[in-house]
């Protein structure tokens, strides 16, 4: 079967991903598209061939659509997730599921209201071939507990747009989801550090800015979250174990050797550093859709992620530790 793909918000990411459509995923073609700009929506059927529908709505309900992918801002997601949900539809959403836990909470209430899981969120960390070494490193017990988690996570430089929240809860997700994944716990409490401010970015913003994180069984993990360093997209991780330390290495295998030294390249965004992983991603949620299943993660990992974000943001408007506010795990996500 091929799967018949409708895209809303096809912009950078969403682009990204139906070139891998397009290029290197099997099993899927693209109906259509839809966009809050009427102006993308042109730009985007004429490259690429696809039917422009007017609203999301109508994507949606098409017939000629079997599976959505939303690739709109995050505080967009909601509605179209539901509305995926209540169509019966399989939608893929970019992360943030929602940025802040009510939202996700109320995806969570219509999918289990549906009865069967419909969702899936965009967390591509997880299909990472570095991060997955290393989760199975740790899994396997030979390095013993894992005590404290340092992680890094800069870009060259973000859209004035990006609101002052965002550093939380569109970029550091990234850690909060790989953390939950990587120690299999939940973040019980959080604290923000306010470093010295780079001139280099909008007013708005505390940039760089630590968050710091602690697991239920006490793992103790930071992020440096630095979102105009003006060089690269530079990601970062190590797990410091009872008996070894695990590290991500370096983004590039090739290391080139000439009259300035010895360097390796750097990735410059998302897609250079994570592009294997988003092309695991999809495929996997493609072939799962084929077959009538759900893959990747859940509605509720979208969820947890978001609680720790709304303790993350209140963090950050204060000086001290915020616990983390969760409801218990619903059976229909076990
Ligand atoms: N996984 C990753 O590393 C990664 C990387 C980049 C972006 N993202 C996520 O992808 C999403 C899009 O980010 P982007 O960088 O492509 O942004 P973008 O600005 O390039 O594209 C977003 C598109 O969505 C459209 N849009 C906005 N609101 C809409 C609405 N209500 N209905 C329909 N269309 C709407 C915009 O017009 C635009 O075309 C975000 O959720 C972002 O967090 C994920
Ligand atoms: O939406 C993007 C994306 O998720 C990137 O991977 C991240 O590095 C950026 O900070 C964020 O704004």
């Amino acid at each position: 079967m091929t799967v018949r793909i409708g895209m809303i918000g096809p912009g950078g990411m969403g682009q990204a991903h139906l070139d891998r459509i397009r290029t290197v995923i099997a099993g899927a073609e693209i109906t259509g598209v839809s966009d809050i700009a009427p102006d993308n929506v042109r730009t985007v059927c004429e490259k690429y061939g696809v039917r422009g529908f007017d609203s999301s709505a109508e994507l949606i309900a098409s017939p000629d659509v079997d599976a959505v992918m939303i690739c709109s801002y995050g505080p967009a997601h909601e509605a179209d997730v539901i509305a995926c949900i209540e169509a019966g539809k399989p939608v893929f959403c970019e992360k943030p599921l929602t940025p802040d836990a009510a939202g996700s909470l109320r995806i969570m209430e219509a999918e289990q209201k549906a009865g069967r899981r419909l969702v899936t969120v965009g967390f591509m960390r997880r299909f990472d071939r570095s991060y997955s070494e290393m989760k199975a490193i740790l899994d396997s017990g030979e390095v013993g507990e894992t005590l404290v988690i340092h992680n890094r996570h800069r870009n060259p430089g973000v859209p004035e747009r990006y609101t002052w929240d965002m550093a939380i809860n569109d970029t550091g997700i990234h850690e909060i989801d790989t953390m939950r994944w990587l120690t299999g716990e939940e973040i019980v409490r959080v604290r923000v550090d306010k470093p010295k401010k780079t001139t280099r970015r909008f007013e708005h913003l505390q940039d760089p800015l630590i968050l710091i994180m602690e697991t239920t069984s006490g793992i103790w993990m930071d992020d440096e979250i630095f979102v105009n360093n003006q060089h690269s997209y530079d990601i970062q991780c190590e797990a410091v174990a009872e008996l070894g330390t695990i590290r991500l290495s370096d983004q590039h295998a090739v290391e080139r050797t000439g009259v300035l030294g010895r360097h390796n390249v750097l990735t410059m965004d998302h897609n250079q550093r994570f592009g294997g992983a988003f092309v695991t991603e999809v495929q996997q949620w493609i072939s799962a859709v084929a077959c009538g299943e759900h893959t990747g993660s859940t509605s509720w990992d979208g969820y947890a992620a978001a609680c720790v974000c709304d303790a993350g943001v209140r963090a950050l408007e204060s000086d001290t530790w915020v616990p983390v506010e969760m409801i218990d795990k619903p059976d229909f996500y076990a």
